[in-house]
């Protein structure tokens, strides 16, 4: 099987790439990364050729304008890339006749649901990120029938850019953080994400004409935090393997006033997805704990 991945350097694309170069050739699969500039979603002209060059069975795109804040002052880029640039590689994928796989978010929804989010809740994201992330669903969708929509969440990985990363960057120069607890989410390892798009994508593969397994899925860690939790946690572990963490203090979103509003509430409901297509995460202490013991070399 080879899948094609937009979105080169990120955290999904990097670790769909180690689990190709680990364990690719004994299980038959290829990841072909694609980034700029041969392939830029604010370039919709660069898509198709980029992709057929790698003449790929199923294609991930994992591109995305993922600076949430930013996004507020410059709309334009982020659906450029995150609506447009979406539905631009759904409709490469439909012209090579293969499935797509499209990362989206739990900033899609509003947060005042009180309980985790199911796939057909109502979305009304509160973000500029987050209605391009919507729209980006909504130009897959209309491209090909043949797609996946996977909503993650709270991604982090031992690379790139992430909550977990910053709070332990942080900590190296403060006693003390105050981290929004008023905010629950569903943190997620990325190489758990990567796992699971394989999978997924093998599925869809297996069973052309299924038409169940296709359309939205959610996809998180097991488990649920705030984001104060998951500095805390982060901290509790990097101490076990000799490092130092800070004293996190818990503060509300009010507190802590950002560009983008973020949601309340963005837990995501996977149990479509492990009965669709047999996919479950591990819970997310587990897999920090495997994230953080790679940072300190002990994994
Ligand atoms: N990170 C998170 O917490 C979450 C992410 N998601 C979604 O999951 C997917 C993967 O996220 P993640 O791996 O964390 O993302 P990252 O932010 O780690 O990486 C995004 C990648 O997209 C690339 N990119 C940005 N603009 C363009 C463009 N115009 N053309 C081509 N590539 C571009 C970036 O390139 P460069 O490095 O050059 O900027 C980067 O390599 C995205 O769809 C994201 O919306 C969903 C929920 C949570
Ligand atoms: C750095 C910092 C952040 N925060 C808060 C701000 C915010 O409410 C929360 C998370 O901040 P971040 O900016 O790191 O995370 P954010 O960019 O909002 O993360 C989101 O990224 C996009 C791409 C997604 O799709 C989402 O699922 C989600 O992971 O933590 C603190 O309370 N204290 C701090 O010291």
């Amino acid at each position: 099987m080879r899948i094609a991945v937009t979105g080169r350097d990120g955290q999904v694309a990097t670790a769909l790439a180690e689990i190709g170069e680990r364990t690719g050739a004994a299980r038959g699969i290829e990841i072909i990364r694609l980034g700029r500039p041969e392939l830029d979603l604010a370039e919709p002209g660069t898509v198709q050729a980029a992709l057929a060059q790698t003449r790929p069975d199923a294609i991930v795109n994992a591109a995305a304008f993922t600076a949430v804040d930013l996004a507020e002052t410059e709309a334009e880029a982020a659906f450029a890339v995150n609506a447009a640039g979406a539905g631009a590689v759904a409709a490469a994928a439909r012209a090579l006749s293969v499935p797509v796989i499209q990362l989206s978010t739990d900033y899609v929804f509003d947060g005042r649901k009180p309980s985790p989010y199911r796939e057909d809740d109502p979305t009304g994201p509160v973000s500029i990120y987050g209605k391009s992330k919507l729209a980006g669903e909504q130009a897959v969708a209309a491209a090909t029938p043949d797609h996946v929509i996977l909503r993650t969440a709270w991604v982090y990985a031992p690379y790139g850019k992430n909550f977990v990363l910053t709070m332990l960057r942080l900590a190296e120069t403060r006693d003390e953080l105050r981290v929004v607890a008023d905010q629950h989410g569903c943190p997620t390892y990325a190489p758990d994400i990567a796992e699971a798009l394989i999978a997924v994508a093998a599925n869809l593969l297996a069973r052309p004409g299924d038409a169940g397994l296709r359309g939205i899925f959610h996809l998180t860690g097991a488990g649920e935090a705030t984001w104060a939790q998951l500095a805390e946690e982060t901290f509790a572990l990097a101490r076990q393997f000799g490092g130092s963490g800070a004293r996190v203090t818990p503060i509300t979103t009010a507190e802590y006033p950002t560009p983008a509003r973020r949601p309340q509430n963005s837990r995501l409901d996977g149990t479509k997805l492990a009965q669709l297509h047999g996919v479950r995460l591990p819970d997310w202490r587990q897999s920090l704990a495997r994230c953080v013991a790679r940072l300190y070399g002990a994994a």
